[in-house]
């Protein structure tokens, strides 16, 4: 079972074809890759999945319902949340409140619930707080919960960003080169943490990364872009061993 489908999607820029008939599937509880040379259409894919741009011509199916050109925060509320490529954090709020404000996207009392303060609305308050800090004890935060987001050091703030999605309850995931940026280390505990991440919230994620070892390590089918088209797709192996891949992408070693 796939929760989402791409088919023949295609994106252009005045002449240009960013994404050209691309048909890809990403399976159901599985973390998938998008990998490619610069400017491939990796980022213009998650764009368009997340309604940021417009189709040009093709279908997104997500859960088995179309849901080609419908609005970002629909989008975002049927169940795909992201990560950028350059991090977007509320970067003179504490850790806390960055993930408290995200998880506030589930609350359902009113403007008047939330002046008088009733019951309903406390509850659901308490509720959050807990969910918040639940999140940053997951994604190893919860010590930095009081420190202002721009001042952890730059991996902690991809995690933070990563915390903030979670919060919306996404069935998938989309990270845009969550490993940028990073160290060696770090990169493997962000290794660590997708795959814990993926089997505690029952979630499907789909990674773009230039980071081979992150790619190759933890996803089950990767998918490889090359000016716009499909070049190839299939698991780690095939992909390493595929000699088109190879030659547009990961060279050989001299
Ligand atoms: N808003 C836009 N207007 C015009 N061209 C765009 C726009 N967004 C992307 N492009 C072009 O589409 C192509 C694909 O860009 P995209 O950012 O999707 O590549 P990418 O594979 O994510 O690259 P990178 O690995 O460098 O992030 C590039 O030629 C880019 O210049």
């Amino acid at each position: 079972m796939n929760i989402l489908e791409l088919k023949n999607l295609t994106k252009t820029f005045g002449g240009l074809t960013a994404v050209g008939n691309v048909d890809f599937e990403v399976p159901n509880d599985g973390i998938s890759g998008l990998i490619g040379p610069n400017g491939a259409g990796k980022t213009t894919i998650f764009n368009l999945i997340t309604g940021v741009y417009k189709v040009t011509d093709g279908r997104i199916i997500f859960k088995g319902k179309d849901i080609t050109n419908m609005d970002p925060y629909k989008i975002a509320g049927s169940g795909i949340t992201r990560t950028f490529q350059n991090i977007r954090l509320f970067k003179k709020l504490t850790v806390y409140e960055n993930v408290l404000t995200a998880c506030h996207a589930n609350a359902n009392y009113g403007l008047f619930e939330a002046v008088v303060r009733t019951p309903k609305c406390r509850k659901q308050e308490k509720e959050l707080e807990e969910k918040a800090n639940d999140l940053l004890d997951i994604m190893g935060l919860y010590d930095r919960r009081d420190l202002i987001a721009n001042n952890l050091p730059y991996g902690l703030q991809r995690r933070l960003e990563i915390a903030r999605a979670l919060a919306l309850n996404p069935e998938l995931l989309l990270l845009d080169e969550p490993a940028a940026g990073m160290n060696p280390d770090e990169t493997v505990q962000l290794m660590t943490l997708i795959a814990d991440i993926r089997s505690k919230f029952n979630l499907s994620v789909l990674i773009i990364d230039h980071h081979m070892d992150l790619i190759m390590g933890i996803c089950e089918k990767i998918m490889v872009l090359n000016f716009g088209c499909k070049l190839a797709e299939g698991t780690p192996q095939e992909i390493q061993n595929n000699p088109k891949v190879i030659e547009a992408y990961l060279g050989v070693e001299g």
